[in-house]
């Protein structure tokens, strides 16, 4: 920053370098198709809640959380991915997906 706030460092409006402009265009496009996978697969996961507290099964399953993850780890790994990351992040979204069922279950 400068005496009057102006900021020196990095673009200004306006000013972005065009491969800068670019990738941030391709990163709007990938969050945007992350946002409905994520959507679609909340969808799937709802209704396996609903079956689940149908059947008076346990909103989790661990032996399949356990597959999952390891089939995840090889795929991130194949594609250049973390897979330390891959699995956080499947971990996270898991847990969201459990707190849903222990929810459906409680009739909520
Ligand atoms: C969706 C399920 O319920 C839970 C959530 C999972 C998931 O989000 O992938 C996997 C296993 C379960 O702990 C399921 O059992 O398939």
């Amino acid at each position: 920053m400068t005496e009057t706030g102006t900021a020196t460092a990095g673009a200004t409006a306006g000013e972005v370098p065009p491969e800068l402009a670019a990738l941030r265009s391709s990163i709007d496009n990938i969050d945007a198709a992350l946002v409905h996978l994520l959507a679609e697969r909340f969808k799937c996961t709802q209704r396996v809640g609903v079956l689940k507290a149908e059947q008076q099964l346990p909103a989790a399953d661990p032996a399949r959380e356990e597959r999952q993850i390891t089939r995840l780890r090889s795929l991130a790994t194949s594609a250049g991915l973390d897979p330390v990351f891959a699995e956080k992040f499947l971990n996270f979204v898991i847990a969201e997906v459990i707190h849903h069922h222990q929810r459906i279950a409680e009739g909520g």
